[in-house]
C-alpha cells in the first residue's frame, strides 16, 4: 500500500512523459503509423518520344528514361508485373520542326501521347492511364499556353486549345486528364468539352490546382525539352510565397468541377498539401514529388548525406501525414520492390 500511495503522490505528469513504451518494438512502430504506403497510391511519370525505337537516359533525372513506343510497352510491362497501377504520360516530340505557336503536336493522332495511350491501353487493359495536358512540350516558344504578340498568355485561346487536347486524349482512351498549365478557367472548359464529347462520365479530371513556380522543374525540362525560350512561367504558375493564391486556386478548381487535385511540388509545400486536404476533403488529393526534389535526394545519397531508400520512405511518409492520398513519384519502380519487402 505504501507503494501505491507513493505512486499516486508523485506521478500523473511523469507517467504521461514516458512515450518510449509506445514504440519500443518493430510492430509497435508500425502500429503508430496512421497510414501505410500502398502500391495503388503511386502514379509513375513516363516520358514518351516520337521516335519509336528511342530509349535514352536523362542525366539529370537518375534511373528515368525517355522511351519510344516500341521500348515503352515492354518497360511498362515489367512494372505492371510488379504491381504498377497507374502512369501519367508526358509527350516529348523530338522531330525537328514539329513545334508551333499553338502546340499542334500535343494531340497529333500519330504523336507520342496519343500513340502511347492506345498502345498501353491495348497491352495493359487494367492499367490506369493518365495524360498530363499542357502545351509547353509542343509550342515553339515553350510556354504552357497560346500567347499574344506581346508574349503574354492569351487565356481564351489557351483554355480552348488545352480543352481540345484533353478531349482528344480522352477520346484516345486516357482514363484521366491532368492539366498542368495553371491557366485560369481550364477545368471548366475541359469539363464542358468532355461533356460535349460524351466522355465526361468516364474521364477523371485531375487538376494541378496548386502548382508553384520555382527552381524544382529543371530535370523535367531537360527530359521534356520544354524550357520556355523567353521569359518564365511566373504569370501562370503560383509564386512560392502565395499561400492565399493557392487556396483560391484550389477552391476555384473545385467550383469548376475538378475530380481530383494535385499540389506540386511536394516536400517544400507540405503546408499547402495539408491545407488542400482541409479545403477539399471530398476529392482525392495527390502530390507530385517533382524532378528537382527527386534529383536532390539522389544527389544527397550519392554524397552519402542520406541513404536513398530511407529518405525516399521518409519523404513519402511526409506526404501521407500531410494528407495526400496519391503520389506522383519517380521512385515508383523502387517502391514497387520495396513495398514487397
Ligand atoms: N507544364 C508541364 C509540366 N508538367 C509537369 C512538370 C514538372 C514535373 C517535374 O519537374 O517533375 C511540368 C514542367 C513545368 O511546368 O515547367
Ligand atoms: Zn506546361
Ligand atoms: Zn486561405
Amino acid at each position: 500500500m505504501v507503494h501505491t500511495a507513493e505512486f499516486l503522490d508523485e506521478t500523473p505528469s511523469e507517467i504521461s512523459s514516458i512515450l518510449a513504451g509506445g514504440y519500443n518494438h518493430p510492430l509497435l512502430r508500425e502500429w503508430q503509423q496512421e497510414r501505410q504506403l500502398t502500391k495503388n497510391m503511386f502514379i509513375f511519370p513516363l516520358f514518351v518520344t516520337d521516335d519509336p525505337e528511342e530509349e535514352t537516359a536523362i542525366p539529370s533525372l537518375p534511373n528515368i528514361k525517355r522511351f519510344g513506343i516500341n521500348k515503352l510497352v515492354p518497360y511498362v510491362g515489367s512494372l505492371v508485373q510488379k504491381g504498377l497501377r497507374s502512369v501519367i504520360l508526358f509527350g516529348v516530340p523530338l522531330k525537328p520542326g514539329v513545334k508551333d505557336p499553338v502546340g499542334t503536336a500535343a494531340d497529333d493522332p500519330n504523336g507520342p501521347v496519343i500513340q502511347a495511350i492506345k498502345a498501353l491501353k491495348k497491352n495493359f487493359p487494367d492499367l490506369y492511364i493518365m495524360a498530363d495536358v499542357c502545351l509547353c512540350e509542343y509550342t515553339s516558344h515553350g510556354h504552357c499556353g497560346v500567347l499574344y504578340e506581346d508574349g503574354s498568355v492569351n487565356r481564351d485561346l489557351s483554355v480552348r486549345r488545352i480543352a481540345a487536347v484533353a478531349v482528344n486524349y480522352a477520346k484516345a482512351g486516357a482514363n484521366s486528364v491532368a492539366p498542368s498549365d495553371m491557366i485560369d478557367g481550364r477545368i471548366r472548359e475541359i469539363k464542358l468539352g468532355l461533356m460535349k464529347a460524351g466522355l465526361a462520365h468516364k474521364t477523371f479530371v485531375m487538376s494541378y490546382s496548386a502548382k508553384f513556380s520555382g527552381n524544382l522543374y529543371g530535370p523535367f525540362r531537360d527530359a521534356a525539352g520544354s524550357a520556355p525560350s523567353h521569359g518564365d512561367r511566373k504569370c501562370y504558375q503560383l509564386p512560392s510565397g502565395g499561400k492565399g493564391l493557392a487556396h483560391r486556386a484550389l477552391k476555384r478548381d473545385m467550383d469548376e468541377g475538378t475530380d481530383g487535385i494535385i499540389v506540386k511540388p511536394s516536400t517544400f509545400y507540405l503546408d499547402i498539401v495539408r491545407d488542400a486536404a482541409e479545403l477539399c476533403p471530398d476529392v482525392p488529393l495527390c502530390t507530385y514529388q517533382v524532378s528537382g526534389e527527386y534529383a536532390m535526394l539522389h544527389a544527397a545519397a550519392e554524397k552519402n548525406v542520406v541513404d536513398l531508400k530511407t529518405i525516399a520512405f521518409e519523404s513519402h511518409y511526409g506526404f501521407l501525414r500531410a494528407g495526400a492520398r496519391l503520389i506522383i513519384s519517380y521512385f515508383t519502380p523502387e517502391f514497387l520492390e520495396w513495398l514487397n519487402q
